[in-house]
This record gives C-alpha cells, sequence and structure tokens, in this order.
C-alpha cells in the first residue's frame, strides 16, 4: 500500500484526487496539505505526493521531499523556466513524474500530433495549436498547450522561445512559414479542451481531446503515484506511465 500526501486538498484537483485515490485500492491518502500549513509535518511516514497546486509552490515542495526521500508527482502547471530546471535537477535523486496532463486521452494526443508532424510537414501543413479552459485559469497558454508545442517543435525543428506566434494581433503580415499559431481561450467551466490544426492548400487536419471531467486527470495522477513505487530516481512523465513512448 502507498502512503499518499495530497497537496492543494481545497482545490477543484485536489478535491478530485481525493475522489480517485478512493477508488485505486493501490494506495491510501494518509495526509492532506492547504496553503500556509506545516508541510514538513504532513510528509511524515508518506510515500509520495500527489501536487496539483501553484507553480510558485514547487520548489518548497521539492525542498521537503529531498529532505525526506519522498517520490513526488508533480501535476501543476505555469512554471517559470526556473522552477522546470530545479524539478529536473531534483530528480537525479528522486523519482518524480511530472507531467502538464495526467489524462490517457491525452497522452494519446500527444503521440498522434508527433506522428502527424512527422508526415504532414512533409508536405508543408501549417500548424495552429488551440485550447480552451474555465474563466478560473491563471497560466497561459496551458501546459498541455506548452507540451503540444515542444512536440511540434521537435518534430519540425523550429524553437519555442522565437518560432511560436501568440494570438496574433494587428496588422502582422502574412502567416511566415515555420511559425507555429496559438491561442488561448477562457470561459465558463470547460475543463479542458486542446486541438492541434494542421492546415494546407486543400485540406486540413484536426486533432482534439476534450476533458469533460478533473477525474480522469486525478485517476491518471494515482496511476502514475503507483507506477512509481519501485522505479529508480529520474524524471518521468505520463507517455512513460502509459508506455507510450
Ligand atoms: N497535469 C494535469 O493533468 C492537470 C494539471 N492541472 C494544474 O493543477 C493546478 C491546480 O489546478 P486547480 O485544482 O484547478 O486549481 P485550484 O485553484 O482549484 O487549487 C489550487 C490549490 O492549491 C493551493 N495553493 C495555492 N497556492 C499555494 C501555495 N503557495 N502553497 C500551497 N498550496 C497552494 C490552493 O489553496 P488555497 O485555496 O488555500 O489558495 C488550492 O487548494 C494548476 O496548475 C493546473 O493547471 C489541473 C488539471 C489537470
Ligand atoms: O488548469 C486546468 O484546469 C488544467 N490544466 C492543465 C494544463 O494546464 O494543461 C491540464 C488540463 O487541461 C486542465
Amino acid at each position: 500500500m502507498i502512503n499518499l500526501l495530497v497537496t492543494g486538498k481545497s482545490g477543484r484537483m485536489g478535491q478530485a484526487v481525493l475522489q480517485a485515490a478512493e477508488a485505486n485500492p493501490a494506495v491510501t491518502v494518509t495526509a492532506t496539505h492547504d496553503a500556509g500549513e506545516d508541510l514538513i509535518k504532513a510528509l511524515t511516514g508518506v510515500d509520495c505526493v500527489i501536487d496539483f497546486t501553484m507553480h510558485k509552490f514547487t520548489r518548497e515542495l521539492v525542498e521537503a521531499a529531498l529532505k525526506n526521500g519522498t517520490r513526488l508527482v508533480i501535476g501543476t502547471t505555469g512554471h517559470t523556466d526556473e522552477e522546470r530546471e530545479m524539478v529536473k535537477e531534483a530528480a537525479k535523486t528522486l523519482p518524480i513524474v511530472f507531467a502538464a496532463n495526467y489524462s490517457v486521452g491525452v497522452n494519446t494526443l500527444f503521440w498522434l500530433t508527433s506522428r502527424a508532424a512527422q508526415i504532414l510537414t512533409q508536405d508543408r501543413f501549417d500548424i495552429e495549436v488551440v485550447e480552451m479552459h474555465h474563466r478560473h485559469k491563471i497560466d497561459a497558454p496551458s501546459g498541455t498547450a506548452r507540451r503540444l508545442l515542444e512536440i511540434l517543435n521537435e518534430e519540425t525543428g523550429t524553437s519555442y522561445q522565437t518560432d511560436i506566434a501568440h494570438g496574433r494581433v494587428g496588422n502582422v503580415g502574412p502567416r511566415k512559414p515555420r511559425e507555429i499559431g496559438m491561442h488561448t481561450l477562457r470561459g465558463g467551466d470547460v475543463v479542458g479542451d486542446h486541438t492541434v490544426v494542421f492546415a494546407a492548400d486543400g485540406e486540413r487536419v484536426e486533432l482534439t481531446h476534450k476533458a469533460s471531467s478533473r477525474l480522469t486527470f486525478a485517476a491518471g495522477a494515482v496511476r502514475a503515484a503507483a507506477w512509481l513505487a519501485d522505479k529508480p530516481a529520474g524524471l518521468y512523465d505520463m507517455q512513460d506511465v502509459l508506455g507510450l513512448k
């Protein structure tokens, strides 16, 4: 049995993780944490943390986990490059799953996007990414959209820093052949929609995933915690957990 600490207990995802953990006999939630509570105390006797909180909290969490030797499943998004680097460094010592999206469907979308880009960019298809989330989401583009862009960058030899056109506005001129458009929509209670558009003269391919319940992410994160139990130190993602690599 894996003893879990669920951080961000009162949050939308924290609540969903508590529900998903109850349904998985491999784990038991022995501790929870909310902003302002004693993290070191909460980590006592814990094998693994499932974290869906806020990017600024990740440093404190990683430092405490390093002291305790606690495994981490991190679902939080919106990290700075420095914060991402810090997680990578900690994974030299700790087993960590760090994924922008824990759903099986989105991880299949990652795989499909990679394959589609390999085939379609040979025929000069233009690529655009669109995401939509609920009105409360604070980071943009979503972590999932960012991961889609990174996959597209890898497959097309483009750069996240210089080749992404975020929400065009004004007299931007014709589309540059190498650019990838990124468009963020926010509204209502949308759980999470992502579309990758490949457009050429005379035809268009659209790959879309729509999440309708946070339980899909939460169940994936609990599955990742169980998978991580016998893994050595390293940085893993949900595609490792699902064997999609
Ligand atoms: N990887 C994935 O599959 C998914 C990732 N996410 C990501 O998970 C994160 C949380 O999303 P969601 O649950 O909707 O957000 P919520 O705002 O509903 O919940 C965030 C939780 O984190 C807590 N929190 C905020 N700041 C801190 C802090 N400094 N220290 C400790 N705890 C803190 C909040 O506590 P309080 O309320 O007291 O401030 C709250 O309990 C986001 O980054 C989101 O993008 C979401 C869905 C899926
Ligand atoms: O904040 C959310 O809600 C979500 N965040 C993740 C992201 O940023 O990609 C995953 C999911 O789409 C929901």
